[in-house]
């Protein structure tokens, strides 16, 4: 299976409907949704789902990666420490828009306990639909990949 149009989707306890609510409206859209759960809202801990969801698309097995959590923001910090992850958390569809365009971002994450699913569903549409611009922009994703070591 190539990664082109697949999603690998995680979240802790805090995000399973809204992550769920993603996968079908990726899907819907004509995007493979990749939901390696978890499925229970019993209490979890983000840095694994985090790091699990990270090393679909480091592999190359998912082409882009969507997580959640509470904030989005202990979910991001454990994708990032994955080499090759780019994610950022959005609270809007501009930052969704950029880090494609500017960062290469290959995941995103968005926080439930801050923005509702009806601007989640748009903060998807942005990123998926905007692309990377190279150039100028290239250099600096280079630039960030070298400290990767
Ligand atoms: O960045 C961390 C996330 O926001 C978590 O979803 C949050 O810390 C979980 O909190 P709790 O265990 O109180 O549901």
């Amino acid at each position: 299976m190539t990664a082109s149009k697949r999603i690998v989707l995680s979240s802790d306890h805090a995000a399973i409907e809204l992550r769920q609510a993603i996968a079908a409206h990726i899907a819907a859209l004509g995007w493979e949704a990749v939901d390696i759960g978890p499925t229970t809202t019993e209490s979890t801990h983000y840095p694994k789902h985090g790091q699990a969801a990270a090393r679909h698309v480091a592999s190359g097995d998912c082409q882009f990666g969507i997580v959640l959590c509470g904030t989005g923001q202990g979910i991001m910090m454990a994708a990032n420490k994955v080499k090759g992850i780019r994610c950022g958390v959005c609270v809007d569809t501009f930052s969704a828009r950029m880090i494609r365009q500017h960062n290469d971002a290959n995941m995103l994450s968005i926080g439930v306990r801050v923005v509702g699913e009806g601007l989640a569903l748009d903060i998807v549409d942005a990123f998926l639909t905007a692309h990377f611009e190279g150039g100028r922009h290239a250099t600096r994703v280079e630039m960030i990949e070298a400290l990767e070591g």
